[in-house]
């Protein structure tokens, strides 16, 4: 996602991302260039079926390259994934992406996140591969993590418009990291792999929810509904210094989400944010990209999220909210997700 998106906070507290941030423009770099349209659902829709040879579907991806017969950025990346020993990203397994809706947003959003570039977005496309490989993520998803360590830091919501649908467009998906909530710095942080799997756990919950294998649209270099809210929570922060493990714990995980989950934030609100550590912001923007920093939104006080969705396709979404953010919706306890604990 191009930097153009983001929008002041409504109450920031903080000093915004510098002017000369902004995100390198994008090159109009995707096979797709027209606007996508949706694919047919396996659902009982009168469309016809996916196969259809007058359909728009993912086959559309490479017309233009079919003159030329080079292969387009995209076959060349699944032809990277295949070569891989590891068939799966998001819960998506890698197949054709001419064919497989699922797999064109994933290879797509490789694109995306290098703008374009075949041998950069290649090579993080290896790299993912071989990380999940190591890493088995969706095999986190099953594992229980500490009470002491982790109770009440972190949630995944979903927010729909009616019934749960194909549709991107009337799902909003949100994780939500309560580290105000922190008892002991040193339990949650101190072991540091054990976090990153607790982190990563959540995570996959939140891709879980987004549903990327059960989807229908193509998604381009400038249109991708596929993507998520990030909230950090602050509140009750009592430690003014950060301690080495939460630096050391911020560091790594940004490293490891910038490598393997590309494109998936919308927008990330950092609320509760004492005026007095806005230094901590300050600190945190140096390890991250400055089209990522585009994204980002402090504001001191966590009521104030509810006006910043004004914009959403999901209808009254700062309505849905828990009441500490300002909305009518019960609390994350109550209407959230997290990784299990024991
Ligand atoms: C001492 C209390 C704090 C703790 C325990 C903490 C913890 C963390 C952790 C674990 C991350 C890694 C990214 C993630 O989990 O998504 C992170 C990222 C970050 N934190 Fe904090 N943080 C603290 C204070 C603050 C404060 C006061 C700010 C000011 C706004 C801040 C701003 C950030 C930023 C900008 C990132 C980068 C996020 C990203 O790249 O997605 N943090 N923090």
């Amino acid at each position: 996602m191009s930097g153009s998106d983001a929008k002041p906070a409504a109450s920031t507290g903080l000093s915004e991302a510098p002017e000369g941030a902004a995100a390198t423009p994008q090159a109009p770099i995707a096979a797709v260039e027209e606007p996508p349209k949706a694919v047919p659902a396996a659902d009982p829709a009168p469309a016809p079926a996916p196969s259809a040879p007058s359909e728009p579907t993912a086959a559309a991806v490479s017309k233009e390259e079919e003159t030329t017969e080079e292969p387009s950025p995209l076959a060349e990346l699944w032809a990277a994934a295949k070569a891989a020993n590891h068939p799966e990203i998001w819960g998506v397994v890698l197949s054709d992406p001419e064919s497989h809706v699922p797999s064109q947003i994933v290879l797509q959003k490789y694109l995306n996140a290098n703008d374009g570039d075949l041998t950069k977005a290649k090579d993080q496309l290896t790299k993912t591969l071989e990380w999940r490989a190591k890493t088995k993520p969706l095999e986190l998803v099953k594992k229980h993590f500490s009470k002491t360590k982790f109770e009440g830091l972190g949630f995944v919501t979903t927010y729909l418009n009616g019934p749960e649908s194909t549709d991107p467009e009337n799902k909003e998906v949100f994780t939500w990291n309560i580290y105000g909530g922190v008892k002991s710095i040193d339990e949650t942080f101190g072991d540091l792999e054990l976090f990153i799997e607790w982190r990563v756990a959540l995570m996959e919950l939140a891709l879980a929810e987004l549903s990327l294998a059960t989807a229908t649209k193509l998604i381009t270099a400038t249109y991708d509904p596929y993507k998520m809210f990030q909230v950090h929570d602050y509140k009750s922060i009592s430690f003014l210094r950060q301690s080495p493990h939460v630096k050391s714990a911020s560091a790594e995980t940004i490293k490891v989400f910038a490598q393997n989950y590309p494109e998936l934030l919308k927008e990330k609100f950092f609320v509760n944010v004492p005026a007095v550590m806005g230094f901590v912001y300050a600190f945190m923007k140096l390890f991250v990209a400055a089209k990522t920093i585009k994204k980002f939104h402090p504001m001191s006080n966590g009521l104030n999220l509810v006006h910043e969705f004004a914009d959403s396709t999901v209808k009254g979404l700062g309505e849905k909210l828990p009441k500490e953010y300002g909305g009518k919706g019960e609390g994350l306890k109550d209407t959230g997700k997290g990784p299990l604990l024991e």
